[in-house]
């Protein structure tokens, strides 16, 4: 039968390093055996020392790519990455509800790993009243859930009073992922928020370790797979965590500082 592969959609930016961005979402829907087209937003020229320089591409473009994306493939699940500022927002916006790419995934790239900026300050508004109310899910890392919510993070209480605030904002389902950069710590804790209400933990070992660039983006990108795979979102989150968590344990040497993590890991078990 014509498109019954499944198939999913990354809206990202291109990372040459090919640790994180698009190159890792692909890396990612690969790896869950899930077909993977794309519409890409930017290109950033960097590796696994920083990033160097960030072109946007044209609307137009981006309206084109859509579109060929709609008239071929079946969509069973979209995800976003970095959108650099409010008109590339305004154009995924406009271009994801027009056309049925199925369930989406937000992961509001916001800095890169090292600290570059991917998304302009002044898109931060644009992000919340447009792209936040329509994600079905909505990965955030601890950065990105103090800017988005305004709340300092301190205690666990805190990381569920900003799920709360972000649903409220109309995103559906929340994953916060936990404070992760500091080497004497032994475990990294997630916290899930359900459109149901239901709420649970994903705890892990943190791994001390140089090699994870573009974990959010592979975070969010299993979780577009499992999607398109027709699990459910819980099953989905709780996959891709254990995905992630397995490819930052198995380290590849790639690259000189801060590396990518191993797609490749589960092919090598
Ligand atoms: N050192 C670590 N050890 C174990 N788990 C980690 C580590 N670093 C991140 N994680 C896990 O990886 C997932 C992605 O979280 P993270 O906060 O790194 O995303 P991010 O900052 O959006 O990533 P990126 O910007 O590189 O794409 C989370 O489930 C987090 O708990
Ligand atoms: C293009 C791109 N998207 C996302 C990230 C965040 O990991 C990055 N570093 N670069």
């Amino acid at each position: 039968m014509i498109n019954d592969f499944p198939q999913a959609l990354t809206i990202a930016g291109s990372e040459n390093g090919g640790g994180a961005g698009m190159q890792a979402d692909l890396h990612t829907l690969f790896a869950e055996h899930v077909y993977g087209t794309s519409v890409l937003t930017a290109c950033v020229a960097g590796n696994s020392y920083g990033v160097h320089v960030i072109h946007k591409l044209p609307i137009d473009f981006i309206n084109q790519e859509f579109k060929d994306i709609a008239d071929d493939f079946k969509i069973k699940a979209s995800k976003t990455g970095m959108l650099a500022d409010a008109n590339l927002i305004n154009a995924v916006y406009k271009n994801y509800t027009k056309y049925d790419l199925g369930p989406l995934v937000v992961d509001p790239v916001i800095a890169s790993n090292h600290g570059e900026m991917l998304l302009e300050n002044s898109a931060i508004k644009t992000l919340k009243r447009k792209l936040i109310p329509i994600a079905d899910v909505l990965t955030l890392n601890f950065y990105e859930s103090q800017k988005l919510s305004g709340i300092q993070i301190k205690s666990d209480q805190d990381m569920k009073q900003v799920a709360e605030v972000l649903q409220e904002l109309g995103a559906n389902n929340i994953m916060i992922k936990g404070k992760n950069d500091n080497a004497n710590r032994k475990v990294v804790k997630d916290y899930v928020l359900l459109k149901s209400h239901h709420d649970f933990w994903l705890s892990g070992q943190y791994y001390p370790t140089h090699h994870k660039d573009g974990t959010g983006d592979t975070l969010s990108a299993a979780i577009t797979a499992n999607l398109a795979k027709g699990m459910d979102v819980k099953a989905s989150i709780i996959e891709a965590k254990s995905y992630v968590d397995d490819a930052i344990k198995h380290v590849i040497n790639v690259g000189h500082k801060l590396g990518p993590i191993n797609h490749y890991v589960k092919f090598q078990k």
